[in-house]
């Protein structure tokens, strides 16, 4: 007996039960005894004085006129009483219980669980409670095909059974330091507390477990992964030098000090899994390129794989340019969906005979068809974009390269270290030099006129700009119409300056083409649905207007703001709005109020919580049980350090102390592969 035999060894569950409860996440009985209720009903009777109206409450009492029952209709009925308790007659019904009445006798003693109404002494009843004690009743995460009762009575079961075989998890000196209970009282008290404060305590030590376990398998993902899969990068320390040396611009001290950690981590024979966060227009692309340089002067292939076209058009030439402006030749080749047949063809051959250096590709790069010679480094661009499985898949199709995230969407550290536990976290915290403040103002609609005029004095002086329209989520066709309409207006109220039009209908050619006369200054002003939103660097760009701002999310604001303000120009942010809600104007006044994207990474999370961060669930968030990792971040970071000063220890795994620990990870890895 195991508490990790399969759930089917519990009487009453057959194979169909066990699939059911398999859509829960329960396999085994330790799968069972740790789905723990999210919530009590408490069952301790109280006087109607003490309780409040809508309440859920126990009230006991003396049952005090006889019960009525009404039917109405086929199914519906009311059994009616009242209960006498303490000096108040409260009216009970129940409905749709009929049965009830038969248990209902004048001058009983009875309890019954319900909500109060305070305004009419009167009590919904739920149930009548028969067992006496003062308990509270563990409500459980139920679903369409299994009863929350089905799920008390199976945890019963299998805690009656199986209590002998809870043995501890967590070291018993972690377990003293941080007063922890005994596993099998965690469990027991979990699921049949004798108090609040009993349940309280064992839902601390479970979390703790929980953050603690979730910690140790991150640990154990980072070493097997540096252990079996590394890659040493000996990169020519001279070429890169030499690479840097000829660049346009200094380096900020942050772009330095991310690159020298990116250079030791390729160095290093473990594999690299690092994430490279950076605040729009920070200078993340020159990271990349220095690391992809690096692993090409060692003989190996770079790839770098980005969410959209237009994106991996420009990362192509611009890295050409880098490379080329510095002495450098190198084949550059771009692999996307818009390629030709034969193109393409070539393309993947010459990949595959080591003939092309750097590979800039969309979702185009992780085809089944497409080989690599030999590839050291793949780069993931805003990486959020890319859920854990494509990423994985890039990963496996190039024999596990090392890995270097981006991304301009900051996580709140509060999620980081959840999130991202995984990856090591390099952080640019600082602009280029010369970078002027972008002026953001928040505008109600009745300004638009005003703010139309402006650009043109603006456009007289030089000044290029972009005009956002409204996305409109339900209809990709409305989201053209609106920009159509808004382009057609601009077009001639702007003249002689020139205006064209992107959207996503339009053929990528098509996009090229309108990006190219916009990067070239043939077109002053750009009117776009939100195509641009990620990576669009083009300098001379320093007006964005966003119509319909409240439409946007803060993060999203906050990426669509940041095309401009990218060069040393004065550039302006106008918000275009008439938010209807809090939020919404709360929205507004966040993204006006600051540029700092790791400021209104932590703003969006309080505004928003936790599950609705963008990027967050793509992110590989984890879902916990028990713990809340943001609320509990305290208790999340004593886990993390707890978990590596566990590993970081010599022979941790054999260490008698720790055998719990070790037998239960190993069998309990399966609910992780998601992470390999
Ligand atoms: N140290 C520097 N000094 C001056 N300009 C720089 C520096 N580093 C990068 N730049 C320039 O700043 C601009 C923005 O850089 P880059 O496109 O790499 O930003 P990013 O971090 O990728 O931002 P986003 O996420 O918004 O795309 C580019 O035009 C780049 O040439």
């Amino acid at each position: 007996m195991s508490l990790f035999d399969l759930i089917t060894k519990l009487p009453g569950v057959g194979e169909k039960r066990a699939l059911v409860l398999k859509q829960l996440g329960i396999r085994t009985i330790e799968d069972l005894l740790t789905y723990y209720p999210y919530r009590y009903d408490d069952l301790a009777s109280r006087l109607p004085s003490q309780t409040d109206d809508g309440q859920k409450v126990t009230f006991k009492g003396t049952i005090s006129s006889p019960a009525l029952l009404l039917r109405f209709g086929y199914k519906k009925s009311r059994v009616s009483f009242h209960l006498l308790v303490g000096h108040d007659n409260i009216a009970v019904s129940f409905f749709n219980q009929p049965w009830i009445k038969e248990q209902i006798e004048l001058g009983q003693e009875m309890a019954v669980f319900g909500v109060f109404d305070a305004v009419h002494a009167s009590l919904s009843g739920q149930k009548i409670i028969h067992a006496d004690n003062d308990s509270l009743a563990a409500i459980y995460p139920a679903s369409q095909s299994i009863h929350e009762k089905t799920i008390q009575q199976l945890v019963a079961h299998a805690y009656q059974q199986y209590a002998d075989e809870i043995v501890e998890i967590v070291p018993a000196d972690l377990r003293q330091t941080f007063r922890l209970l005994p596993r099998v009282q965690q469990i027991h008290d979990m699921h049949f507390p004798d108090s609040a404060q009993a349940a309280k305590l064992a839902r601390r030590s479970a979390a703790f477990e929980e953050f603690f376990l979730f910690q140790m398998r991150i640990q154990l993902l980072k070493i097997s992964s540096a252990k079996h899969q590394g890659r040493q990068i000996n990169y020519d320390a001279a070429v890169i030098e030499n690479f840097i040396a000829q660049l346009p611009y200094q380096l900020t001290h942050a772009q330095e000090k991310v690159i020298q950690e990116v250079l030791s981590d390729l160095k290093r024979p473990l594999h690299m899994n690092r994430l490279l966060q950076g605040d729009v227009g920070s200078g993340k692309t020159i990271v990349a390129a220095v690391a992809m340089l690096a692993s090409i002067s060692a003989g190996f292939q770079a790839a770098i794989m980005v969410p959209t076209e237009i994106l991996a058009q420009q990362h192509a030439s611009n890295l050409s340019n880098l490379y080329e402006n510095a002495g450098l030749h190198l084949r550059v080749e771009l692999l996307t969906s818009g390629l030709k047949a034969a193109a393409r063809r070539q393309v993947l051959q010459d990949l595959e005979n080591g003939e092309i250096d750097v590979i800039v590709g969309t979702h185009a790069l992780i085809q089944p068809d497409v080989r690599f010679h030999h590839l050291g480094l793949a780069v993931i661009d805003e990486q959020h974009r890319f859920g854990v499985k494509q990423r994985a898949t890039l990963r496996k199709q190039a024999e596990n390269p090392d890995i270097l995230a981006m991304t301009a969407t900051p996580i709140p550290r509060t999620l980081a270290i959840t999130a991202y536990g995984e990856m090591t976290i390099s952080t640019i915290d600082e602009l280029p030099q010369g970078r002027q403040k972008i002026i953001t103002k928040w505008v109600k609609s009745n300004q638009t006129d005003h703010v139309f005029d402006w650009i043109k004095g603006q456009l007289a002086k030089g000044a290029q700009a972009y005009v956002v329209t409204p996305l409109i989520e339900e209809s990709e066709s409305l989201d053209v119409q609106n920009a159509e309409l808004i382009y057609d207006r601009l077009k001639s109220e702007l003249l002689p300056y020139r205006v064209s039009l992107l959207h996503g209908r339009l053929t990528n050619d098509e996009k090229q083409q309108v990006i190219d006369d916009f990067s070239n200054n043939k077109t002053q002003v750009l009117v776009t649905t939100t195509v641009i939103e990620v990576g669009v660097d083009i300098k001379n760009a320093t007006i964005m207007v966003i119509l319909d701002a409240d439409r946007f999310g803060i993060a999203q604001l906050h990426q669509l703001r940041g095309r401009v303000g990218r060069g040393d120009k004065q550039s302006y942010a106008i918000l275009v709005s008439d938010p209807k809600t809090q939020y919404g104007i709360d929205r507004m006044e966040a993204i006006a109020a600051t540029t700092d994207g790791f400021v209104l990474a932590e703003k969006d999370l309080e505004l928003r919580g936790p599950g609705d961060v963008i990027g967050i669930k793509q992110a590989g968030m984890p879902e916990f049980n028990v713990g809340d990792p943001i609320h509990d971040l305290k208790m999340m970071e004593t886990a993390q350090q707890s978990a590596i000063e566990i590993t970081s220890r010599e022979n941790w795994d054999t260490d008698k102390n720790n055998a719990g620990l070790v037998k239960y990870l190993s069998l309990t890895m399966y609910r992780y592969k998601d992470f390999d």
